[in-house]
């Protein structure tokens, strides 16, 4: 088995192997790599469809030769997924908290940021987000400006560069990693590798060793990895491949609102208890919406965008799946 080499034990697996206890460290279609508490790791394989991990399940494994089976997943605190109209797209599970990674260039899109906190609220995970390339000055000033609306909303934004061998802000996003399991998410181009490789200096290393491992030595990118950045501390990064939308499918219009800290902040100001937010008079969310012509309000804390992604996410998941 092309696989078997590169697992750390080798042997039959005694006559009565009992379960033992394990962390997700890695996945690939099926099967995953799961490390014990003493450090190990082995290829596991579920057992039935139930017994599928992510990384991040705590996992109860049975020895088979040098691979394992895993038999049960434990109860998960938490599962970070996206969906579009045909399929679930787990990133990991029991996670404290995402960090989305966005940069003063390439000009991030609001609406991807705004879907991963929604997706991140469902589940009740807390957010960070952190703007990279701040050494770049004339793109780094208006990019903090569109962010303006998530730190009023209670999220924790942090400056960040990583430019050449410098950084600046480096040891605040550290701080905020501390004790923690971060799921790393980032469009392309926005610095997400020199991010995990500025944290977890054996990434690189970590990453070809996982992946072969899992892909009979292919080298692929399209796996997720769980580095420990201070195992003693608990202190984890998990970094997953990069996609292309972040698919909402999974949730109800309806339930968009609680999921939005702008929006949920009015919503018990509505005339009526049922209010959509979209057409009611006495809505208190379109009475704080920014430059909306139906609000004589004072206090419009509500952008405009945020508004118009909460219509456009309402339309989106309104209409019949097919
Ligand atoms: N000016 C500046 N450039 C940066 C900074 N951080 C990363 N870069 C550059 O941005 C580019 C993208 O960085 P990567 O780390 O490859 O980005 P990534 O997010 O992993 O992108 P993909 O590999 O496409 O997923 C590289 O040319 C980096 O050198 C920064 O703080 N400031
Ligand atoms: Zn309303």
């Amino acid at each position: 088995m092309g696989r078997s080499k590169h697992s750390t034990q080798v042997g039959a697996a005694p006559a009565t192997a009992t379960v033992q206890p394990g962390l997700v460290v890695g996945s690939h279609g099926r099967h995953c790599l799961v490390e014990s508490p003493d450090g190990e790791r082995r290829i596991c394989h579920p057992r039935g469809k139930k017994s599928q991990a992510v990384v991040g399940d705590r996992v109860q494994w049975l020895p088979s030769t040098d691979e394992g089976t895993i038999e049960r997943v434990d109860t998960r605190r938490n599962l970070f997924y996206r969906q579009d109209e045909i399929r679930t797209k787990s990133f990991a599970a029991n996670l404290d908290q995402i960090l989305m990674l966005v940069a003063a260039e390439p000009d991030f899109s609001e609406h991807q940021l705004a879907r991963a906190l929604i997706a991140a609220e469902a589940e009740h995970i807390r957010a960070l987000i952190v703007l990279n390339k701040s050494d770049l000055p004339g793109l780094f000033s208006p990019a903090w400006e569109r962010l303006a609306p998530y730190r009023r909303m209670g999220y924790g934004v942090l400056p960040l560069s990583l430019k050449d061998t410098g950084a600046s802000g480096l040891a605040e996003v550290q701080a905020e990693l501390a004790g923690r399991t971060t799921l790393i998410l980032g469009p392309s181009g926005v610095g997400k590798s020199t991010l995990v490789n500025r944290l977890v200096p054996s990434a690189l290393a970590q990453t070809g060793e996982i992946s072969q491992a899992l892909n009979s030595g292919r080298h692929t990118t399209t796996t997720t990895t769980w580095y420990w950045m201070d195992k003693p501390a608990g202190t984890a990064l998990i970094d997953s491949p990069g996609f292309q939308e972040f698919g909402l499918h999974h949730i109800e219009p309806t339930q968009l609102p609680a999921l939005m800290p702008d929006i949920a902040a009015h919503t018990g100001e509505c005339r009526f208890y049922n209010c959509t937010h979209r057409h009611e008079p006495g809505c208190g969310v379109i009475a704080h919406v920014e430059g909306d012509e139906r609000n004589g309000n004072s206090d419009a804390d509500i952008s405009a965008m945020r508004y118009r992604i909460y219509n456009e996410l309402f339309d989106e998941l309104s209409r019949p799946a097919y």
